[in-house]
């Protein structure tokens, strides 16, 4: 076992150095973007992307679809390259870049603990797609057996951090395309049930742009402040001369593909065929082979659920508790608990929470990026380099705890619809906007005191980002 200085104490770090609680040291900033940029497709192959596009298209028409999904691209590209940056800047990942980024130690907690149970959700939920299609195939094993094996399963995948997740990442993406490529195939052999070309498709007294769109646009938003967070787990091993490419490809790659290509192809298949729900229609194009093809996009998926999950679990209790176990005991938290809540059946009452998420994610991501651009970079307030310890950190930061309570708590009541349709659509977007100029007013109020107790001076000059 070999020690690292954390946070303020020697923490025992894993073989596998995960850097959970730490700055990767420039040393070990190692992995071209390449490999970085497919850890990242992991996410973005997930089917949940088809039926976001079958369901827009076929609820609100293929237009309103294709205009949302430029638009996701454009921001959360947008965005994933700025974090990115921040992250192969400093080798740390928002949980740790929102310490001294404007939230301190225990607010930083705070976003930790909400991102970790946001992975236990998508963990769950991603799981449960895969339970139920094995389940239809084969209705003889009951599904609770099936929530525990692929549950499970995952756990073993992610015991040696990034190294495993970019070995399986590359070698599962080769098969991937194969079934891809397959399912186009037999859909074009599938007479269509629409006549015109897909992407006209309206369903019966739907427009272009309105309310249609916007619904569009909302349920974008539930999904689009994750990815750009979520690769900053992985961007914080870049290379530095990788460095240029890789923020824009770390930032646009994944965005490009989620939702304009699997999301595109989901409004192909879903207008073709009729149907949303991916769950029916790649099995009923690829039969068993649809299955295995679903039990790929999964477990790709749902390792990188359970790897950001982990380190968001070990970031919070280090900070709170100070309790540090080690990143593995925090995969098999994450792995059972979200085996829990598919057990108890709780994945299809989630919504409410999913719309926080979402408004929450959004807004979160907004503030980073705003603290480091306008904040540190062009205002020259707080420090320069992001602090980590909690021996130089204030325990809250208003910047960020402020901006975040005031417009995630006022974004996610328009969200839910509270304050009228338009609102509910664009909540998540406002909510960023507002969180932005929060930032920048209390940031310049407090005239930054709260960033830093004590200055420090060993972080290496490089990883200043101001
Ligand atoms: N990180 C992440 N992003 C997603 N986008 C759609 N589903 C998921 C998921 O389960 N995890």
């Amino acid at each position: 076992m070999r020690s690292v200085t954390s946070t303020d104490h020697k923490v025992e770090d894993n073989k596998s150095d995960d850097y959970s609680l730490d700055r990767v040291p420039r040393s070990k900033r190692n992995m071209g973007w390449l490999s970085i940029t497919n850890i990242t497709f992991g996410i973005a192959t997930a089917i949940f992307y088809f039926q976001m596009g079958s369901v827009m298209a076929l609820q609100f028409g293929a237009i309103n679809a294709i205009i949302s999904a430029v638009y996701a691209i454009i921001v959360a590209g947008i965005l994933g390259t700025f974090i990115a940056y921040l992250s192969a800047k400093s080798g740390m990942n928002v949980n740790l870049l929102s310490r001294g980024g404007g939230f301190g130690y225990i607010g930083a907690s705070l976003t930790s603990f909400i991102y970790a149970t946001n992975f236990i959700m998508y963990c769950a939920l991603e799981g449960m797609i895969l339970v139920t299609a094995v389940h239809a195939f084969i209705p003889t094993i009951p599904e609770w057996v099936l929530i525990i094996f692929f549950g499970s399963i995952v756990i073993p995948l992610n015991w040696f951090g990034i190294k495993q997740l970019d070995k399986l990442q590359k070698w599962s993406l080769p098969l991937f395309f194969i079934f891809l490529i397959a399912a186009i195939f037999m859909a074009t052999r599938t007479p269509s049930l629409y006549e015109g070309n897909f992407w006209s498709y309206m369903p019966e007294g739907v427009q272009v742009g309105g309310t249609a769109l916007l619904l569009c646009i909302g349920m974008q938003h539930g999904i689009m402040g994750l990815t750009p967070l979520l690769a900053s787990d992985y961007a914080r091993f870049l290379k530095p001369k990788d460095m240029k490419i890789g923020i824009f490809a770390i930032g646009f790659i994944p965005q490009i593909f989620c939702f304009g290509v699997m999301g595109g192809l989901g409004i192909w298949f879903g207008v073709r065929l009729g149907e949303p729900n991916p769950g029916v229609y790649i099995v009923l194009l690829l039969g068993v082979w649809g299955v295995l093809f679903t039990l790929l996009t999964q477990v790709r998926i749902n390792v990188t659920n359970i790897y950001s999950g982990s380190l968001s679990l070990a970031s919070f209790f280090e900070n709170i508790f100070k309790f540090t176990p080690g990143r593995r005991f925090w995969v098999v938290v994450t792995g059972v608990s979200a085996i829990i809540l598919m057990l108890g059946g709780i994945v299809n009452h989630l919504q409410a929470v999913m719309t926080f998420q979402g408004v929450f994610l959004l807004t979160w991501a907004a503030i980073l990026v705003t603290d480091a651009v306008v904040v540190k970079r062009i205002l020259k307030i707080g420090p320069g380099y992001y602090e980590s310890r909690q021996l130089n950190l204030h325990k809250w930061n208003p910047v960020g705890v402020g901006s975040l309570i005031i417009s995630s708590g006022l974004g996610t009541i328009a969200a839910l619809g509270f304050l009228g349709t338009f609102l509910q659509s664009t909540a998540a977007f406002f909510a960023a906007i507002l969180a932005s100029i929060l930032t920048v007013v209390i940031a310049f109020a407090t005239k930054g005191k709260y960033y830093i107790k004590r200055e420090n001076k060993e972080i290496d000059r490089r990883d200043h980002i101001a």
